[in-house]
């Protein structure tokens, strides 16, 4: 329907001419891309032929490396290029649908007249580039949408700050490029926008939310003074959001010197990674990197078992003895301690024999030797590096005696003139004045190649045993648990295995002995989930990424594993673990995500709940259906997603661990489809009724949320966190089942917040 509201046809006549603007430059970018790729096939054709020549013809030789070489930056010029343009048009094609979500008028001290900026995910100029038809979401400008109320506002630029004068705030809905909504505001970004926006149902992907930014998320977004950023926000509250937007924003404003390639976000499983995935891509931006804390350290301990959290919750939930110390920055404090006695020579590496063709090369003993010659004032590291040096100045002394051993002329003898031929490389047999000469330098070729293995093995410090040293870092742990876990490491270790409390410290002391392990290459780092972080790996991060900037994300209310503390303490806390100069606490209280009523019962399972601001949403009420017999609870159980299903694209039946999500896959296999249920290896979310475990539902959320036992059997009284961490992912649509006594984590003020039905066989 056509408005007949003069402001709005105006609004929309501005709207069309926009459109009109982006399509015409669609085509252009199109016709670049075209280009572009013709371009990048070209170089590509080039490039392989290149290659294959090399290959067959003239390997080796350095002027078609360095051609190749060249080849191979033109190749990535050229597809970097493309991808540039590709990403322009896929943003244009966003803008298109909908250009713009805010408009702000601003009146410059000296000015007579208004001016109009309009504000959209990306920046478009008219075609002669004089004017901006939209600004970009993180201009400096565009703060003043998000943060200002009328009147005189401030706001950061490169020049310094600048005050102008905001005359009026409004705010549109467009869809496909028509205005369905618009209203003036005075408020930071209107309720009704933000109800609209919460309103809508899941699909796998999260949603960007820049044209609903609130206020205090906007102070993380923008913040670029903090070297540590913590933020404590209560479920929902957007802390996902606002550091995605952030990433966006960073990229933004330092374009020349930050890449997406030098952020790093440690995201809680591979669903999530998955879930975000869309939401830089969808602003124009490319996705930083991600890993998983599990991921890092199956990388850092190949060969290993490495426990992960998820293990961890699914086996134990009770504390091994010592875990505690092993897990606190002590523990890190005790490794630093440990390599000062080593400086001081009173504990020695571990040295082990490097062995080539069975026997040892070099012994431990000749290494220690080598080792104590080291100057001593020298730190552990670089005397290692030294005796790693010396080492291979050894081998390579010793590769002339080697040549005349008499395994190297019994190998010799074994090779087929092929091999013979390739050993000789870029000479040929006429090159030398006998046959003794030809042997000799076959031999010490033959000789040297062999040796590499070693040179490998001292190359890669494979004469000091990290392991061992570890164990007797342990066993020399001045607490009263050292036997203990000293014993718990090794018997693991027999297995393969390595228990997650120790990965910290032990990765500490190999990066400290070898001197490797530290990636000066990322500018931030972004923790989510940091509850699930120990003191001990906080403080390996630092150490592990020293010129990065931190935010960190958590609540500790979601804490599957590690006890409450408050804000306050945790920011004390992790400025420590991570020696920051400039720390900042942001606390987020609103939750956006679930309707309020099911807020309002999230909320009333904590003993401090009323911190939590639920935002005005309306939706159903929660159910709590009490079954009276296994058979009962089964049929309500069906029906209860059955139902769900009808009304929603995105449900999720939440379980304490695998065990019970198996369980009721079972129960509800051939009863629901399309039924999925989801293990820590899976990395995409499908749609239709999903069965998880809750630790793998961390960050995500739902349209509706099925929670299948809240009896005794299911949650003792201590399990708060993990009953408000399931309540608290769905959005529009909660219910609980209970197949006898109630447990007493559904408190009694949550009990008067849901609606109970008793069911009856
Ligand atoms: N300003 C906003 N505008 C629109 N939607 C928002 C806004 N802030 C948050 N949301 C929505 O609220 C939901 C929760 O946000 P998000 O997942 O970022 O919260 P979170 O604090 O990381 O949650 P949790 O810790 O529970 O995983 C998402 O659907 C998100 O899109």
């Amino acid at each position: 329907m056509k408005s007949t509201d003069p402001e709005r046809q105006a609004e929309q006549a501005r709207v069309d001419a926009v459109i009109a603007a982006i399509e015409d430059q669609i085509i252009r970018t199109k016709a670049a891309l075209a280009k572009a790729h013709a371009e990048t096939r070209a170089v590509e054709k080039n490039y392989g032929a290149n290659t294959s020549i090399n290959r067959y013809e003239i390997d080796d030789i350095a002027e078609s490396r360095a051609e190749i070489e060249q080849q191979r930056r033109l190749l990535f010029q050229a597809s970097e290029n493309e991808e540039i343009l590709k990403r322009q048009l896929a943003t244009l094609q966003e803008l298109k649908k909908s250009p713009y979500f805010g408009r702000i008028d601003i009146l410059d001290p000296g000015e007579r007249e208004p001016e109009s900026l309009y504000i959209g995910v990306a920046s478009l100029m008219n075609s002669d580039k004089t004017d901006f038809l939209i600004y970009d979401w993180r201009a400096p400008i565009s703060g003043v949408y998000y943060n200002g109320t009328l009147g005189t506002v401030t706001y950061p630029t490169p020049n310094g700050p600048q005050t102008t004068k905001l005359v009026k705030k409004r705010q549109f809905t467009i869809v496909d490029g028509q205005i369905t909504n618009m209203f003036d505001t005075n408020e930071t970004v209107g309720d009704e926008m933000l109800q609209a926006a919460l309103g809508q149902q899941n699909d796998q992907y999260m949603q960007s939310i820049v044209a609903t930014i609130q206020q205090e998320q906007n102070d993380i977004i923008r913040n670029t003074q903090s070297d540590l950023l913590v933020v404590q926000g209560v479920a929902g509250s957007g802390k996902t959001s606002a550091i995605l937007q952030r990433i966006a924003y960073l990229l933004f404003h330092a374009r020349d010197s930050l890449n997406a390639d030098q952020i790093v976000l440690f995201s809680p499983n591979l669903l999530f990674s998955q879930y975000i995935s869309q939401v830089l891509p969808k602003l124009g931006e490319k996705n930083m990197r991600q890993v998983t804390l599990a991921g890092f350290l199956r990388r850092r301990f190949e060969g290993l078992q490495v426990e992960t959290l998820f293990d961890r919750y699914e086996t134990s939930h009770g504390h091994a003895n010592g875990r505690e110390f092993l897990e606190s920055a002590a523990m890190m404090q005790a490794v630093e301690a440990y390599l000062a006695k080593m400086a001081a020579g009173q504990v020695q590496p571990c040295f082990v024999p490097i062995r080539f063709n069975e026997e040892p090369f070099f012994s431990a003993d000749h290494i220690a030797t080598v080792y104590a010659a080291q100057p001593t004032a020298l730190p552990v590291e670089q005397r290692l590096l030294a005796t790693k040096n010396a080492l291979i100045k050894e081998l390579k002394a010793r590769i002339a005696t080697e040549a005349r051993q008499d395994w190297v002329a019994k190998e010799l003898d074994a090779l087929t003139t092929q091999q013979i031929t390739k050993l000789l490389g870029k000479h040929s047999v006429d090159d030398f004045a006998s046959l003794e000469q030809l042997n000799a330098y076959l031999a010490r070729r033959w000789a040297k190649r062999r040796l590499r293995q070693v040179y490998d093995a001292l190359y890669n410090n494979y004469f000091i045993d990290y392991y061992a040293q570890y164990h007797d870092l342990l066993a020399r742990l001045p607490i009263k648990d050292a036997a203990a876990l000293t014993q718990r490491y090794d018997e693991q270790l027999e297995f393969h295995r390595l228990p997650l409390s120790y990965t910290a410290s032990l990765m500490y002391l190999r990066d400290l002995l070898s001197g490797s392990g530290v990636d000066r290459s990322f500018q931030y780092v972004f923790i989510d989930e940091m509850q699930d972080y120990s003191p001990a790996m906080l403080y390996y991060l630092r150490h592990a990424f020293p010129l990065a900037k931190f935010t960190i994300l958590g609540d500790s209310e979601q804490a599957l594993f590690y006890p409450l503390i408050t804000p306050a303490t945790l920011l004390a806390q992790t400025q420590e673990l991570l020696a920051a100069k400039h720390p900042k606490l942001v606390a987020l209280r609103r939750s956006y995500r679930s309707t309020k009523e099911i807020t309002d019962f999230a909320k009333a399972l904590l003993p401090d709940g009323d911190e939590i601001i639920s935002f005005t949403r309306h939706g159903a009420i929660p159910q709590l259906l009490i079954s009276q017999t296994p058979t009962q609870w089964h049929a309500d159980l069906v029906t209860a997603v059955t139902a769900a299903q009808a009304d929603f694209g995105t449900v999720a039946l939440l379980t304490r661990d695998q065990a019970q999500a198996a369980q009721l896959y079972q129960l509800l296999y051939e009863r629901v489809t399309p039924l999925t249920r989801l293990t820590a290896t899976d990395s995409t979310l499908p749609s239709g009724v999903v069965i998880l475990p809750t630790y793998l539902a961390k960050g995500l959320e739902f349209d509706a949320v099925i929670i299948p036992d809240v009896s005794t059997q299911a949650f003792t009284a201590q399990d708060t966190g993990l009953l408000y961490t399931m309540a608290s992912r769905a959005m529009h649509h909660l219910t609980l089942l209970c197949p006898g006594e109630l447990s007493s984590v559904v408190t009694p003020a949550a009990r008067q917040l849901v609606q109970m039905k008793f069911t009856k066989a």
